[in-house]
């Protein structure tokens, strides 16, 4: 491809990562990929520029840009190689007329500013939409950190995780055999760090009430091979990935239900009062993410966030009556926006007095009853997590 036919290309894809923000379609990753699998004439570098332009364009705008080619128009702006190559001859796109105007340059629209936790100042944003490492987690009983550190030379400890590997953004762990073999897993350290808030021990009869394709179950079932988790979620499409990943990482002690809205306290009817601990890592706005998925932004409006709380309180309803006297809950959001993180927290603390919430790890920052983690304090995606014990 020519460089113009490049930006032509980014412009095309741009236009479906915006339509598909507006109808809740698939995300940004998922529509390049889709869009190379009808082009096989492109090579892996024209690939490769096209993705981070398409991804150079969504950092850059904050909302959602008239279409593509005004998304475009915003890194010509910027850079004037890009705009030399607007110059409609062959595949290039057309030259930028006099009257055209680019998606202005904004980190964060002002209405999902005002939502923001007040720990995450605006010195912090530029962070939350730099590119993310690729973190893996070592499974805890198969093997060793520093066994896998020798297995992926390129690799280097997390700093806060001791079971976390990291390695540089854009990496490839598929095709290693410790990957293959389930001695690693792909995941952020923040997700590792509310595994440990879990503590999860032998014996104990874990749910894992949001698991959609149990990221956190296997960390869960790898920390407590003799637990019995049951993994549920009411999406049939994400829970079907969990057996073959435990099959890869061996870990046989996950049961998969799935459940259908809104009768899941129904389908969860037999585990009431019988849980040691009830993991509620709920649907959120994902701006803890926005490294991976800049376009989330562009997907956030104030009715998706208010009905994205309201789930989340429900949720919690379902998983308290779950927990039996001493048991534990812990409630995550891969969120830095205040509603859905201590905000939410202190909603469920003032409905239900029997929770003990409880602060035992140093980690992030303190935020309300909970912590908060964050790209620019920490390193690790945005997360909240809190943990609570039931008294009685
Ligand atoms: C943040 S994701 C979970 C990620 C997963 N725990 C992991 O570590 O990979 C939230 C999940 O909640 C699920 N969910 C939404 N409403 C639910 C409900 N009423 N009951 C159970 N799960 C629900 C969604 O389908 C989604 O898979």
């Amino acid at each position: 491809m020519t460089p113009g036919a490049r930006i032509q290309a980014a412009i095309e894809i741009l236009d479906e990562v915006i339509a598909s923000a507006r109808d809740n379609g698939p995300p940004a990753d998922a529509i390049v990929r889709r869009y190379f699998k009808a082009r096989r004439y492109a090579g892996s570098k024209d690939r490769r520029a096209v993705r981070e332009l398409v991804f150079a364009a969504i950092r850059r705008s904050g909302s959602l840009p008239d279409n593509g080619r005004t998304a475009m128009l915003g890194l010509a702006a910027d850079d004037a190689e890009i705009a030399a190559l607007f110059t409609g001859e062959g595949h290039a796109p057309a030259a930028i007329g006099a009257e055209e105007s680019a998606a202005p340059r904004q980190l964060i629209p002002d209405a999902i500013a005002a939502e923001l936790s007040p720990l995450v100042s605006e010195a912090e944003w530029p962070a939350l939409l730099e590119r993310a490492p690729l973190d893996l987690r070592v499974h805890a009983t198969r093997t060793r950190r520093d066994a896998m550190l020798k297995a992926i030379p390129e690799a280097e400890p997390t700093p806060i995780s001791s079971l976390g590997l990291r390695l540089p953004a854009e990496s490839r762990i598929d095709s290693h055999p410790a990957y293959r073999d389930g001695l690693v897993e792909v995941q952020d350290e923040a997700s590792q760090i509310v595994i440990q808030a879990c503590q999860p021990e032998a014996g104990m009869l874990i749910v894992d009430l949001c698991a959609g394709a149990g990221g956190k179950s296997l960390a869960l079932a790898a920390q407590a091979p003799s637990a019995r988790i049951v993994a549920s979620d009411t999406n049939r499409a994400r829970l079907s990935q969990l057996p073959a990943r435990a099959e890869r990482a061996r870990s046989g002690n996950i049961e998969t239900r799935l459940l259908d809205m809104p009768r899941e306290a129904e389908q969860l009817a037999d585990l009431e009062v019988q849980a040691d601990l009830v993991l509620v890592d709920a649907p959120c706005s994902g701006s803890g993410t926005w490294r991976r998925n800049p376009e989330g932004r562009w997907r956030l409006t104030p009715e998706r966030l208010d009905r994205l709380v309201e789930t989340q309180g429900r949720l919690i309803d379902l998983a308290v009556p779950l927990l039996k006297p001493g048991a534990r809950l812990v409630y995550a959001v891969c969120s830095i926006l205040e509603k859905e993180g201590s905000g939410q927290i202190e909603q469920a603390a003032s409905r239900y007095s029997q929770l003990s919430w409880q602060d035992e790890m140093n980690v992030g920052r303190k935020a309300g009853k909970g912590r908060l983690l964050t790209p620019g304090h920490d390193g690790t995606d945005g997360f909240f997590f809190a943990a609570a014990r039931k008294t009685c």
